[in-house]
């Protein structure tokens, strides 16, 4: 199987590693050749750390060696599925599944790992909409078990059953559902991140203490506004964006910190700047 992967930042490379651990060959693509030889080290550090632990069954190379990173698009012309792992911004993305349905061989399948964009839209700007599907994978890809399936309005039973072969062939566990803004993963999470930068602003606690009761009492494994940082602040405002234009509920609102921090380019992790310093 040729697997294709669109966008090597923190989802893209993850999903891309996972792939090639699991046996397919892989194609990485990227608009800049510094941002796939960025991409390809942290992958390289994700192989040799799950190496070290004893958990790849092939050597970090022979897994390097199936991946293929390349600027140009046509690459993926005989990919039998192509993941797209780019910016949140329904434009670029319905621009880029302009391009892709003209270029993917006609039965190959186009997925999108966005986070809460309508699957049906992009799936109508692929010109293929029956081949068309949402694989979302969760952050860290390499350690997390999820792959939320979402299935837009025209999506075929073959499509969803071949992707979801194909998350369990990574070792994931598919989890279908359907395609309303933010699906279910982030119409319940985000809320809760944006509730706790609504926290801050209010002057409610520092975010080391949001943080600690939600880790100690709620027994998360990151706090709210750490999770926020390493999601990407950005990400974050453009999945409440969707919610709250997509649902029609004020209860969506973004938090007023929440897009002045996006502005000042504070990303979180990403940037170096978030809530927390890194
Ligand atoms: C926004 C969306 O659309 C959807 C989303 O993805 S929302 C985000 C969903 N993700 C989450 O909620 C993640 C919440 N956090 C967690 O589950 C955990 O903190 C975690 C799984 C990330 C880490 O697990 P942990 O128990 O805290 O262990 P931790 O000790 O920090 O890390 C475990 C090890 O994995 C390693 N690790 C972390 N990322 C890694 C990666 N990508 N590859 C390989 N190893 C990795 C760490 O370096 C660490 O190694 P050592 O033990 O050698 O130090
Ligand atoms: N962060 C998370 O926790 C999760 C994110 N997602 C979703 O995954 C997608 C990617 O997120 P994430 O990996 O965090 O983002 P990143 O910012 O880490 O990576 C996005 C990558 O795509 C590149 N890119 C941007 N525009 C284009 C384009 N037109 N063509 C090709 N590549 C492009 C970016 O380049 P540049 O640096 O120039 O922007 C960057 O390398 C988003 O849809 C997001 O919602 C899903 C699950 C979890």
């Amino acid at each position: 199987m040729k697997f294709g992967v669109i966008g090597a930042g923190q989802m893209g490379g993850g999903i891309a590693q996972v792939a090639a651990q699991s046996g397919f060959t892989v194609v990485v693509q990227d608009v800049k050749q510094e941002f796939l030889d960025r991409g390809r080290a942290v992958i390289e550090k994700s192989l040799a750390k799950l190496h070290e632990k004893g958990r790849l069954t092939d050597a970090p190379d022979v897994i390097l060696g199936r991946m293929e990173f390349t600027t140009d698009l046509n690459a993926f012309a005989d990919c039998d599925l192509v993941v797209e792992a780019i910016v949140e911004n329904e434009g670029v993305k319905a621009d880029l599944f302009g391009q892709l349905g003209q270029i993917v061989k006609p039965d190959g399948i186009l997925a999108s790992n966005t986070s809460s964009i309508p699957i049906t839209a992009l799936a109508s700007a692929s010109g293929r909409p029956d081949k068309f599907i949402g694989m979302h994978f969760m952050n860290p890809v390499p350690l997390m078990q999820l792959v939320e399936v979402i299935r837009g309005y025209s999506t075929s039973d073959e499509t969803a059953q071949f992707v979801t072969q194909t998350a369990e062939r990574m070792g994931k566990t598919p989890l279908s559902c359907n395609d309303f803004p933010g699906f279910v993963s982030n119409r319940i999470l985000m809320p809760m991140l944006n509730e706790a930068i609504q926290c801050v602003m209010e002057g409610v606690a520092e975010p080391e203490a949001i943080d600690g009761i939600m880790k100690l009492g709620m027994n998360h494994p990151m706090g709210p506004l750490t999770l926020a940082d390493f999601i990407g602040l950005d990400t974050c405002l453009a999945i409440m964006e969707v919610l709250h234009r997509g649902l029609g509920d004020d209860k969506y609102r973004p938090s007023p910190l929440l897009r002045k921090m996006v502005q000042a380019g504070l990303l979180g992790r990403k940037s170096g700047q978030g809530f927390y310093t890194y």
